[in-house]
């Protein structure tokens, strides 16, 4: 489990170990310089050779790239250091001179102007223009953003604002781009708290963040900034296990551990019973997916409820363990591959055949999952939703929709600037449990959701984020796929539902890799990929 944490969070674990002298800055600039290191040889540049420019900001941040521009510069690197406030950490500072680093001072708010410091770091010769920052930049070959960490204000200003458009601008200028960046703590002008993006961030291949993740760096769209995050625990773990973490994401040991593994005693209906209701005439593929996505995610039985019997006909072509005949099940997909009014019609239906059927069994209703066309027949009251275990799956844009035709308007470009936000709204509009899809895909639910997770702490966190897939994903019919697995989960396992949709996500972006790693897949590749994905997963239990 990753647990990310906000700025408050991080300094009350960061004081005690402070107050008692432990040297955080000094393994935090080891880490920065390691990681440098890291990418220069991952360049195949020569020590001989190296150059890289160090953003320096006024606070702890800038202490952390100072101290790290020094131990690059004792190992021979030639380093500079781009300094954007006046006052910076005296100590980083004093480091990073007596071990040679070219200090460069940029002019307040953003104005061209530079100095150098002389040999003696005393005095600062002017110079005319920003060329000689500008010239370092596109000689180096790892920049180095150390202009704010967690105790940025709002978007980015003045001199790093200016810096980072020169930066990006010089960037885009390149046709090969040998060049990496490397972010200390958090891309500058990023919260530690929240993944909103307010101003300029210079976007980096590789963060290296100190004591414990950031939630702003799981959350979107902040996170799609950050590349490739480390943590650098600096022996902070037993500080941060105190403290409230904001988001949470699973690992795949965490859903190994809480994987609904069937037992000798088990057999179809113990393990648990889907119902889809899928597929039109219009989209029959989404049918054979998300029933295929189910059965090889692994449940008792899967029913295809549609009564639809050319559609039905194409599911049991491809997956002759479908059963078609009405009957008791433990959850239901809804929604893949409907759209007109007539297949809301039939969501409506089937959804009152089951309940009656579990009420007369004394039985609870079956868990539902709200996909696709099925999003708008959601009943309007959220103590109905809350009562049972549902859970919407839209998109950015069918969130929009959702809410909009709730009373709470709002665009897919509003959602998407702030998806954390409208998915925690969306919960308390619906009462339902909302997976929200995109590259990130974020979960919220009612508190009560998460209560009782097996051996995992979620008691405290209402939001999940999982990004376990890759733009490959991005294809039709994924959707389909992912329904079929959550229903599969919802059928099949009585831990929270908010768990289970992150768990559906993890797998879903495993299959996806695992059917073609780095490379093009379709929905139909990675329903057949579930199977050996999940047995890999499986061997962490
Ligand atoms: N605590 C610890 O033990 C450890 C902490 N560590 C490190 O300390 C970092 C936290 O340091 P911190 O608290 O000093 O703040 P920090 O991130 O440097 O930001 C302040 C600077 O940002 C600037 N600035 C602010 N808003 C801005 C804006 N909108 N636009 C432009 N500039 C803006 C602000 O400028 P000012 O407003 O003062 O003009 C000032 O220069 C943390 O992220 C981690 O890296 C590690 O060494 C491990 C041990
Ligand atoms: N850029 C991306 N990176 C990773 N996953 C993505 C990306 N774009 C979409 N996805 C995932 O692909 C799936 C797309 O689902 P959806 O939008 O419902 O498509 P469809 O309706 O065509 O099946 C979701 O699980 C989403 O999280
Ligand atoms: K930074």
């Amino acid at each position: 489990m990753i647990r990310g944490y906000g700025r408050q969070a991080v300094q009350a674990a960061e004081g005690p170990a402070l107050s008692a002298g432990r040297p955080l800055m000094r393994w935090a600039a080891g880490g920065v310089a390691a990681a440098v290191r890291g990418e220069l040889d991952g360049l195949g540049v020569p020590r001989s050779k190296a150059r890289v420019l160090v953003l320096v900001g006024g606070g702890n941040n800038g202490g952390d790239g100072l101290f790290a521009a020094g131990l690059l510069a004792e190992r021979g690197v030639v380093v500079s250091a781009l300094l954007v406030r006046e006052q910076v950490h005296a100590d980083g500072l004093a480091f990073a001179r007596r071990h040679g680093v070219r200090i460069l001072v940029h002019a307040p708010d953003g104005a061209p102007a530079l100095r150098e410091e002389d040999s003696a770091g005393e005095a600062h010769s002017p110079i005319p223009d920003g060329v000689a920052w500008v010239r370092e930049a596109s000689l180096a070959q790892v920049w180095v953003d150390a202009m704010a960490g967690i105790g940025v204000r709002g978007g980015l200003r003045g001199a790093s604002a200016a810096v980072v458009g020169v930066l990006d601008r010089l960037r885009q200028g390149q046709v090969r781009p040998a060049r990496r960046v490397i972010a200390v703590d958090t891309p500058s002008g990023l919260s530690a708290d929240g993944g909103v993006v307010s101003g300029p961030v210079l976007r980096a291949d590789r963060t290296v963040t100190m004591g414990a993740m950031k939630a702003g760096l799981l959350l979107p769209p902040a996170a799609g900034l950050a590349g490739r995050v480390e943590v650098l625990e600096l022996g902070l773990e037993p500080e941060f296990a105190a403290q409230a973490a904001l988001v949470e994401r699973l690992e795949a040991a965490d859903v190994a551990r809480l994987w609904p593994v069937p037992g000798p005693g088990d057999h179809k209906y113990t393990r648990g019973v889907l119902g889809v209701v899928a597929g039109s005439g219009t989209y029959p593929g989404a049918a054979v997916l998300t029933v295929g996505a189910a059965l090889r995610t692994g449940c008792g039985m899967v029913r295809y409820l549609s009564k639809d019997g050319a559609v039905a006909d194409r599911v049991l072509d491809h997956y002759p363990e479908t059963v078609t005949t009405p009957g008791r099940v433990q959850a239901l997909v809804l929604g893949p591959g409907l759209s007109d009014e007539r297949d809301q019609d039939r969501v409506r239906e089937r959804l009152a055949e089951v309940d009656e059927l579990a009420d007369a069994a004394g039985t609870p209703p079956p868990a539902l999952v709200y996909d696709a066309g099925a999003l708008s027949v959601l009943p309007q009251d959220p103590q109905v939703n809350r009562r049972r275990r549902a859970v919407l799956t839209p998109h950015a844009g069918e969130l929009a929709e959702l809410l909009s035709a709730r009373g709470t308007p709002v665009d897919r470009a509003r959602v998407e600037a702030d998806p954390a936000r409208w998915v925690r709204i969306a919960v308390e509009v619906t009462g339902a449990t909302v997976l929200l899809k995109g590259a990130v895909t974020l979960i919220a639910g009612p508190s009560q959701a998460f209560d009782g997770g097996k051996g995992i702490r979620t008691g405290e966190v209402g939001l999940l984020s999982q990004a376990d897939g890759s733009p490959w994903l991005a294809t039709a019919g994924s959707g389909d796929v992912l329904a079929g697995i959550l229903g599969a989960l919802l059928a099949t396992s009585e831990a929270p539902v908010p768990l289970l949709a992150a768990m559906a996500a993890l797998v879903h972006g495993r299959a996806a890799h695992w059917a073609n790693p780095g490379g093009p897949v379709t929905p139909s590749d990675f329903v057949r990929a579930l199977p050996g994905t999940l047995a890999q997963v499986l061997t962490l239990r």
